[in-house]
């Protein structure tokens, strides 16, 4: 371990300053490399945090943390604060009913961690992120994360050494289903439907915040230019799509439209297909653990499902999706993280501990993903990549 010193922490700001030089005008454009300086000014932060004050400072209280900001968003407090305007203690108790003494212990947490500014003497004022939690779509991510997840990552301990330390592969017996008195995820949904439009509400927001796969994947170039010309042709089945905003949007795009787009999913998951008819898109209920009905069609395409899974039943879904695959024509698509090998970023690691908890899934690696699709005679052609991997196209063909 090599030991902090005044002069390795002012070589530490320099080089944080260089990296600060190179970022764009407008900072949360280039990703990269504002990863590359946050890593840098994170490291810094922890190196001069005594590992006493970071265990019981920070990694001990995360939780109360998520706690505080769950009671917050559930209270209606942050609508409160939402016109930017200070607000004291009793205004917020006035407007939503909560005990005074509450909502000053509540955020006397969201004030010490930046969630919420203090402005004065019990008096509060929003921040960007109260702002960001007033948009239902994000709201649902923290109630989905917090209340589907929490349980289940609370029981990971237990349940890891419970089982032996290994990675947990059966989703009917996982860690979720441990937490949630034998239910998976899907199973919660379909038992408590409101569960389900937490989560596809989050989806639908989480996809707007993202890029578009069509910016990291050139569509038009590797499947528009080769579909073939007929009426019957598919051009792309988005499966497990949801309520189908992904292929929604690609066919807003007149050069997209050159063959037949399907949306499949289970049927409660796919919504309002008035929508999709109306964009010229077929909506097929379909569980992907039975053979894929729709044969030969030019991309079948998975946003966000196989990290779901384990890899048994990945190879389930993937054989069920190759057997109806043509060679030399139909390419499979994995709208998916692919891990760095080393110095994964957080949002990348955090994700995966949130797979293993919700799904008994995983985030894969590059060499991961190889051997997955090799086991079902899939090849990877190309990994179209971008932000570390964090955003990426996986395409793949039936092998020789
Ligand atoms: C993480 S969501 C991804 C949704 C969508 N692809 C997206 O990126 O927004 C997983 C989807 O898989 C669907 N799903 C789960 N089990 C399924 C099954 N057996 N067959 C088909 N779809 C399934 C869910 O209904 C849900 O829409």
């Amino acid at each position: 371990m090599t030991s902090i010193t005044r002069e390795s922490v002012v070589q530490s700001i320099e080089a944080i300053l260089v990296e600060a030089k190179n970022l764009s005008d407008d900072i949360f454009e280039d990703q990269i490399r504002l990863q590359s300086f946050q890593r840098q000014v994170f490291r810094l932060k922890n190196d001069t945090t005594a590992p006493l004050e970071r265990i019981f400072g920070e990694i001990c209280f995360q939780p109360h943390q998520s706690t505080a900001v769950r009671i917050a968003l559930e209270g209606g407090w942050f609508q409160v604060l939402a016109d930017g305007k200070p607000k004291t203690a009793h205004d917020i108790s006035f407007a939503t009913g909560a005990e005074v003494q509450l909502i000053v212990r509540i955020m006397m947490v969201l004030t010490a961690t930046d969630v919420v500014i203090e402005q004065g003497y019990q008096t509060y004022r929003a921040t960007p992120l109260t702002q960001i939690l007033l948009d239902p779509g994000w709201a649902n991510g923290l109630r989905h994360f917090f209340d589907h997840c929490g349980p289940s990552l609370i029981n990971l301990p237990g349940y890891l050494k419970q089982n032996g330390y290994k990675v947990p592969q059966n989703v009917m017996t996982g860690p979720f289903a441990d937490a949630w008195g034998g239910r998976n995820t899907w199973a919660l949904y379909d038992a408590e439907p409101w569960r389900g439009k937490i989560f596809n509400s989050f989806m639908t927001k989480w996809k707007e915040g993202t890029k578009v796969w069509t910016d990291t994947y050139p569509a038009n170039v590797r499947l528009c230019s080769s579909c073939e010309k007929s009426d019957d042709a598919v051009l792309l089945v988005d499966i497990g799509g949801g309520s189908g905003h992904v292929v929604l949007d690609f066919a807003k795009e007149p050069s997209n439209r050159v063959g037949r787009l399907i949306l499949q999913d289970l049927p409660a998951a796919l919504g309002d297909t008035d929508t999709l008819k109306n964009h010229g898109i077929e909506a097929m209920p379909y569980d992907f653990f039975t053979p894929q009905p729709v044969k030969g069609a030019k991309a079948y395409y998975f946003r966000g499902i196989l990290h779901d899974w384990p890899d048994r039943a990945c190879r389930e879904i993937l054989s069920n999706t190759a057997t109806a695959m043509r060679k030399g024509y139909s390419k499979l698509l994995l709208d998916e993280m692919v891990l760095p090998d080393t110095n994964v970023p957080p949002k990348g690691a955090l994700l995966d501990l949130s797979m293993m908890a919700l799904e008994t899934g995983a985030e894969r690696t590059s060499e991961q993903w190889h051997q997955l699709l090799g086991s079902v005679g899939l090849r990877i052609e190309k990994i179209w990549s971008t932000d570390y991997g964090l955003e990426a196209v996986i395409e793949a063909v039936l092998d020789a």
